[in-house]
C-alpha cells in the first residue's frame, strides 16, 4: 500500500508517519524542506523516541520523499498511485498543495476506479474539507462530479505533542507517548482506510472541539500568559501558579461550554482536562511558547480555539468568559519578533488602535460585551 503525507514535519514524521509504517504502508512524504527530503530519500528510515522515563526508540521504514519545489510531477505520479493521501502542512499551507493535488487526483482517475480518501491532519474545524473546496477551485464541473465519485475528505482531530525537534540526527522525532487520531467515517466513501491506531466516528464534531477547546485552547493561553510573563518554555510557565490557575480557569469556562452543547459526562470530562494539564508538563518534553502560541490571526480567528469557545459561551450563557477574554486579549500582545503574524498585528495595533485589531483579527462584534471586556482586558495588561 502506498501513502503520500504532505509535510515531513513535527507531527507529519513524529505521528503520521510513525501509525502509517505501523498498518504496512510504504510513505512518501511531499515538503519544500530540501534538507528533510534529502535526508529521507538518504537514509530510507527514522527514529521516533517516547518523551517518557522508558525512552522507547521505534524505527520507522519504508520511507522516501519528494522535494515539491523541485519536483511536482513526481508529486502528481505520487498522489496518482496512492492507495491514501494525508497532509499536515499547517491550515495556511493547505491552499498551496490544493494544485498538485488537484493535478494527482486528475491524472489518478486516468490509472484507476478505486476510491481514495485524502485526510487533513490539522488543528482546525473542517481541515479536509477546506483543503477540498482548494482542489475543487481548480477543477471544472465534470471534474468535480468524477472527484464526488470517487474520493472522500473525511475531517479528522489530531492529537499528540510534538515540540519542535532539536536532535544531532535531523530525522528524529522525540514526542509524548499519548496520540489520537480520529477520522469521521461517515465522509468515507468505500472502506474505511486501514490505519493502525485510528478511532472512525460518525460524528466528528463534539471530537474536535473538545480536543480543539481543551488542548489547543489550554495550550495557548498557558503560551501567551506565560511570554507576556517572560517564559520562553512551556515548562517555566506552567510552574508559574498564577498561570496554571489562569489556564484552569480558562479550562473551566470551555467545559462549561463543551458538556451542555454536547453532554459530555462531567467527571470523565474534568478527568479529561486533568490528563491534559498533566501533558503540558511532561517533564520529559521540551517546548517553547514561541511554537505553541505561534500564529496568532490564526489562532485568533472566530473559528479557532480562543474566539469560538468565548463566542458560543457568551451566546449560551449570556455572561461573559472573562478568562478567555483574557486569553484573546494575551494574544493581541504576543509580540515575537520572529513570528511574521505576531508582527502584523502589532503593527495593526501600532496604525490603528486595538478596538480595530480586536474587530479585524478575532471577528467579535464591537457591540457586545465580550469585546468590551476583550478591550478592557487588553488594556489591563498594558500596565503591567
Ligand atoms: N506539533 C504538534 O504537536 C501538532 C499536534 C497536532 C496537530 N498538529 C498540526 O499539524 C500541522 C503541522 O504541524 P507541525 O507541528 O508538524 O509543523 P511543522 O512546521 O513541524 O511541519 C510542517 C511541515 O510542512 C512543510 N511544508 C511547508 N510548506 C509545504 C508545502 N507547500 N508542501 C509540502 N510541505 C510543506 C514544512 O517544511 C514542514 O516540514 C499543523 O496544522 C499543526 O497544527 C501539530
Ligand atoms: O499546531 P498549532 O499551532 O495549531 O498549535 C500549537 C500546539 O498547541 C499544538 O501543536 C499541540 O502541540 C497539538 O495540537 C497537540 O495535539
Amino acid at each position: 500500500m502506498n501513502a503520500v503525507h504532505f509535510g515531513a514535519g513535527n507531527i507529519g514524521r513524529g505521528f503520521i508517519g510513525c501509525l502509517l509504517y505501523e498498518s504496512g504502508y510504504n510513505t512518501c512524504f511531499v515538503d519544500v524542506n530540501g534538507e528533510i527530503v534529502d535526508l529521507l530519500n538518504e537514509k530510507k528510515e527514522y527514529t521516533v523516541q517516547l518523551a517518557n522515563a522508558t525512552n522507547e526508540v521505534m524505527l520507522v521504514k519504508n520511507v522516501h520523499a519528494i522535494n515539491s519545489l523541485r519536483d511536482p510531477d513526481l508529486v502528481v505520479d505520487a498522489v496518482a498511485n496512492a492507495n491514501l493521501v494525508t497532509a499536515a502542512v499547517g491550515p495556511n499551507i493547505l491552499p498551496l498543495i490544493a494544485g498538485l493535488l488537484a493535478n494527482g487526483l486528475k491524472k489518478r482517475l486516468m490509472l484507476s476506479k478505486e476510491p481514495l480518501t485524502i485526510i487533513a491532519c490539522e488543528n482546525m474545524i473542517g481541515g479536509s474539507v477546506f483543503l477540498k473546496e482548494k482542489i475543487y477551485e481548480q477543477l471544472n464541473e465534470q471534474e468535480k462530479s468524477l472527484f464526488d465519485v470517487h474520493f472522500s475528505f473525511p475531517n479528522a482531530a489530531v492529537d499528540r505533542i510534538v515540540p519542535n525537534q532539536t536532535n544531532d540526527d535531523k530525522l528524529a522525532v522525540t514526542v509524548e507517548p499519548f496520540y489520537e487520531w480520529i477520522v469521521d467515517e461517515s465522509e468515507i466513501s468505500g472502506e474505511n482506510p486501514p490505519i493502525n491506531g485510528v478511532t472512525f466516528v460518525k460524528e466528528l464534531q463534539p471530537f474536535i472541539e473538545r480536543k480543539l477547546f481543551t488542548v489547543n485552547t489550554g495550550h495557548a493561553v498557558v503560551a501567551y500568559f506565560g511570554y507576556l510573563a517572560g517564559y520562553r518554555s512551556m515548562h517555566e510557565a506552567l510552574a508559574d501558579g498564577q498561570i496554571k490557575e489562569m489556564t484552569e480557569s480558562v479550562l473551566r469556562e470551555t467545559s462549561k461550554y463543551l458538556t451542555t452543547k454536547y453532554s459530555f459526562d462531567e467527571q470523565a470530562h474534568y478527568k479529561y482536562v486533568q490528563k491534559i494539564i498533566a501533558r503540558f508538563a511532561n517533564p520529559f518534553i521540551t517546548d517553547d511558547t514561541t511554537r505553541v502560541g505561534r500564529s496568532p490571526m490564526r489562532k485568533l480567528k472566530s473559528n479557532d480555539r480562543l474566539v469560538r469557545p468565548a463566542t458560543q459561551y457568551a451566546e449560551m450563557f449570556e455572561e461573559t468568559p472573562i478568562y478567555l477574554a483574557k486569553g484573546i486579549a494575551s494574544a493581541l500582545h504576543y509580540d515575537y519578533l520572529e513570528d511574521p503574524e505576531a508582527q502584523e498585528i502589532q503593527e495593526a495595533i501600532q496604525q490603528n488602535g486595538i478596538a480595530f485589531a480586536i474587530e479585524t483579527f478575532t471577528g467579535i462584534k464591537a457591540d457586545t460585551v465580550l469585546f468590551k471586556t476583550v478591550y478592557e482586558q487588553y488594556k489591563e495588561m498594558a500596565k503591567k
